[in-house]
């Protein structure tokens, strides 16, 4: 006889009707809901919970109820209590390593679009990275085979492998042209970061450009406007905002906001489908079930070869090879364009673009041919992560 199970999730996971409604040997009551109708009295018959971010996953959502398993289908898990989860019995998880490839691939499209714009020269620039996991070392690896320098600070890491690779904070914000954070949200202990970059390490940093795609919470928003207004040559780059889904109006509309996108990093189709990849495997786990369901066979065929054209200089071909992959200028502008709506307005804007975003391939599926015989070409391409046939 079959065993009954009752699923709670978020209707933002990717393919979660797919993913969910049939489970190997079970007889499964899937419910799917919107994030803002999951809550204690829903859950109250309810054996598996399965979310994204906006769910905060503690105890004022799950005291008194059955839920067994809670998961969420990305990588960053700050809106879950741990130790509460920990403490009461219930096992978790979350997405980690699902969607690296496609933040990986938000930083190459920024990088090369602030080449291409004049803003920094990639190959004379030294990048800071804060946080040396799974994405930040995927974007040393990148860095370094285009001949950028790369500094990497991870206390956590250093402590347990020695100083080898890493330097300290302080040497970072001394020594980097631009600094990356790619931290989990930590709220408290030695390794907190939230504000982790704020007024006073601000003031220290002697380069000119700052990019979160970690969590908004990381860098102090305020304190980051008085240090672009302080220097008109500085910039930023932003995938996260503090105060999600309602970002500072005068940061956003910054003009040293050089890149502004709305927490769309990880959101390429496959960094999504990926997301619920891990979560239906940590599930399957967790029920001691066999795995059935695989993203592939519910993932659009790959898109049509990209032809890109010499441009006479490699970055710029690369470039125009990236944009077409990543238009990461039309989520730029999209969100520009929300710098004079009412604040209101804004969190509606921000959800709105995420949810109905468009789709985005993981440039391993996309396949690019570029006319040109110059080797560098093919050299920063495979470097980069492009697909060249
Ligand atoms: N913008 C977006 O769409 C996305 C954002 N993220 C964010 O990126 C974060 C990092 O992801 P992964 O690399 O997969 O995580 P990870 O857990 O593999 O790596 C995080 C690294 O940060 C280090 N760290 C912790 N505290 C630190 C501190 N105070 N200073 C410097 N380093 C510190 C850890 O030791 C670890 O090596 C996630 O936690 C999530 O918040 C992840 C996916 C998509
Ligand atoms: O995986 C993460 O961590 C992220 O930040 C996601 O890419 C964004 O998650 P949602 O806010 O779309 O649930």
């Amino acid at each position: 006889m079959s065993r009954n199970l009752t699923i709670v999730a978020d209707a933002h996971i990717w393919g979660v009707e797919s993913a969910f409604s049939r489970l190997k040997g079970l007889n499964t009551r899937l419910r799917i809901l919107e994030n803002r109708d999951i809550n204690r009295e829903m859950l109250m018959d309810t054996d598996i919970l399965l979310t994204r971010s906006s769910t905060k996953v503690n105890a004022e959502l799950l005291q008194g109820t059955p839920v067994r398993f809670a998961a969420t289908a990305t990588i960053g898990d700050d809106h879950y209590d741990k130790a509460w989860l920990d403490a009461n019995g219930i096992a978790w998880a979350n997405a980690a390593g699902s969607s690296t490839g496609s933040v990986i691939e938000y930083m190459i499209a920024s990088l090369l679009q602030l080449h291409a714009n004049g803003v920094i020269s990639i190959p004379d620039t030294a990048i800071g990275i804060i946080g040396v996991g799974r994405i930040g070392s995927a974007l040393a690896q990148v860095c370094k085979a285009v001949g950028i320098k790369v500094l990497l600070n991870d206390p956590p890491r250093q402590r347990r492998e020695g100083s080898g690779a890493f330097v300290s904070l302080d040497e970072v914000l001394e020594q980097a042209d631009i600094i990356t954070l790619h931290t989990p949200m930590i709220r408290d202990k030695e390794d907190c970061t939230h504000h982790l970059i704020n007024e006073e390490r601000l003031s220290r940093f002697q380069g000119r450009g700052i990019f979160n795609a970690a969590r908004g919470g990381c860098l102090d928003n305020l304190a980051l406007i008085d240090w672009l207004e302080d220097d008109r040559s500085r910039f930023a780059a932003l995938d996260c905002w503090e105060n999600e889904p309602a970002p500072l109006q005068k940061l956003l509309q910054h003009p040293q906001m050089v890149i502004a996108t709305p927490h769309v990093a990880g959101h390429s189709l496959d960094g999504k489908a990926a997301n619920t990849q891990y979560v239906y495997n940590a599930l399957c786990q967790f029920l001691g079930i066999e795995q059935e369901w695989n993203m592939q066979q519910h993932l659009p065929a790959p898109p049509a070869p990209i032809i890109i054209e010499d441009s006479g200089d490699p970055w710029i071909t690369i470039y125009a090879a990236a944009r077409q992959l990543y238009p990461i200028d039309k989520d730029h502008a999209t969100m520009k364009s929300w710098g004079g709506i009412c604040e209101n307005e804004l969190p509606t804007a921000f959800a709105s673009y995420r949810r109905h975003y468009p789709a985005r391939r993981a440039w391993m599926h996309s396949p690019v041919h570029f006319n040109s015989k110059v080797a560098s070409v093919t050299q920063l391409a495979h470097a980069f992560g492009i697909k060249v046939i």
